[in-house]
């Protein structure tokens, strides 16, 4: 282990060890289930789910969609980082996760995830539809069992990871009663083009750290200077025109074109940006503002929708 993978975690251990021990396994548990990309995903199901119900809208069925979907993706994320152990142990990004830092035992996170994946999937198949419920397991072997151990051997592990990353709309629409339709499939491109640019600066800026825990996130461990942001170049490119099929499939009016423009705009410039300058502030300004487009886009989209309806 590095100096500061080893100073980093002294820090993180301090820190844990101020706290009452209750709060501390409290504070374990969230980490565990991945709390911010989980919310997002968890707005991502309430904003499918107005889009596909804007005329009938109602919130009983959306709480119990996004209980059942949000259970499913609490197994997933501790899934996910039950068989991550060994990898997650040997970044500083992850080394001081619960289970690598052993402050959660592995047999108490694998009844805690399946419990969880199998409570949601069971519940959204009693209290929403079989389809959300059918959705939301293919979402989870997709993640788990398929993304998760393809990470040692591919790189393409990351466009099958943007299989389940670009679900989460998907679940909420279906949970509305919506139908698997050029609509739904239109979001679903949307949030899998998005997925591209978000992660491939995500990789290269950790891209050491990757290898050194022997995960091939990108096509080699040192790509040659360019390699990354021409590839978040191309997908920003592609994301502009697919970004505005809502419109074409009566989803959503010119409002949400002219925002969804301007925002696949912004994200191109961030790739070139990352391209002309490959660095670490570059890469992390891609990654913030991906984190940006997300959210403005849904919630245009789903405002947008919703005008069309009033
Ligand atoms: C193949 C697909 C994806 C991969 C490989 C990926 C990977 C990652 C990683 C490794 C981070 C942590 C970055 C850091 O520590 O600096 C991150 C952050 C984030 N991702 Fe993604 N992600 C993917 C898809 C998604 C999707 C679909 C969503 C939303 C539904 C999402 C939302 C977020 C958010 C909100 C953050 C920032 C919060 C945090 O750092 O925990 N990601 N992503
Ligand atoms: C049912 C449901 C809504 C499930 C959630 C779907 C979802 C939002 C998946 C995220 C996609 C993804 C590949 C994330 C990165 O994981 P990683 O393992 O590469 O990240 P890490 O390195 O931080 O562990």
């Amino acid at each position: 282990m590095s100096t500061t993978q080893q100073s980093y975690i002294a820090v993180e251990e301090s820190k844990a060890a101020a706290k009452p021990v209750s709060l501390a396994r409290l504070s374990d548990y969230i980490e565990l289930i991945k709390p911010r990309i989980s919310t997002m995903a968890l707005i991502s199901v309430a904003l499918g789910y107005t889009l596909a119900s804007a005329h009938s809208w109602s919130l009983l069925p959306l709480i119990h969609a996004m209980l059942g979907i949000g259970c499913v993706a609490v197994g997933c994320n501790s899934l996910n980082q039950l068989l991550e152990i060994k990898s997650d142990a040997l970044m500083t990004r992850t080394a001081n996760r619960p289970l690598p830092s052993g402050r959660i035992s592995l047999s108490e996170v694998l009844i805690f995830g399946i419990t969880a994946a199998l409570f949601g999937i069971f519940y959204l198949a009693i209290m929403v539809n079989l389809l959300t419920a059918f959705l939301s397991m293919m979402t989870l072997v997709l993640y788990v069992l398929v993304y998760t151990p393809l990470k040692r051997f591919t790189s393409l592990c990351t466009t099958i990871g943007a299989i389940p990353g670009a679900m989460p709309p998907i679940l909420g629409w279906t949970a509305a009663g919506g139908n698997l339709n050029t609509s739904s499939f239109t979001i679903f491109a949307i949030m899998f083009f998005w997925q591209f640019p978000h992660f491939l600066a995500i990789a290269w800026l950790y891209r050491h750290q990757y290898h050194q825990a022997g995960l091939k996130m990108l096509p080699a461990a040192e790509p040659a200077r360019g390699t990354i942001g021409w590839m978040c170049v191309i997908y920003a490119t592609l994301l502009i025109p697919v970004s505005l099929l809502p419109q074409y499939v009566s989803l959503a009016g010119t409002l949400y074109s002219a925002v969804a423009f301007v925002l696949g705009v912004g994200y191109l410039i961030f790739s070139i940006r990352f391209l002309i300058d490959e660095s670490r502030k570059t890469a992390r300004e891609l990654i913030w503002f991906s984190l940006v487009y997300l959210p403005v886009m849904l919630l245009t989209l789903t405002w947008d929708r919703l005008q069309l309806f009033n």
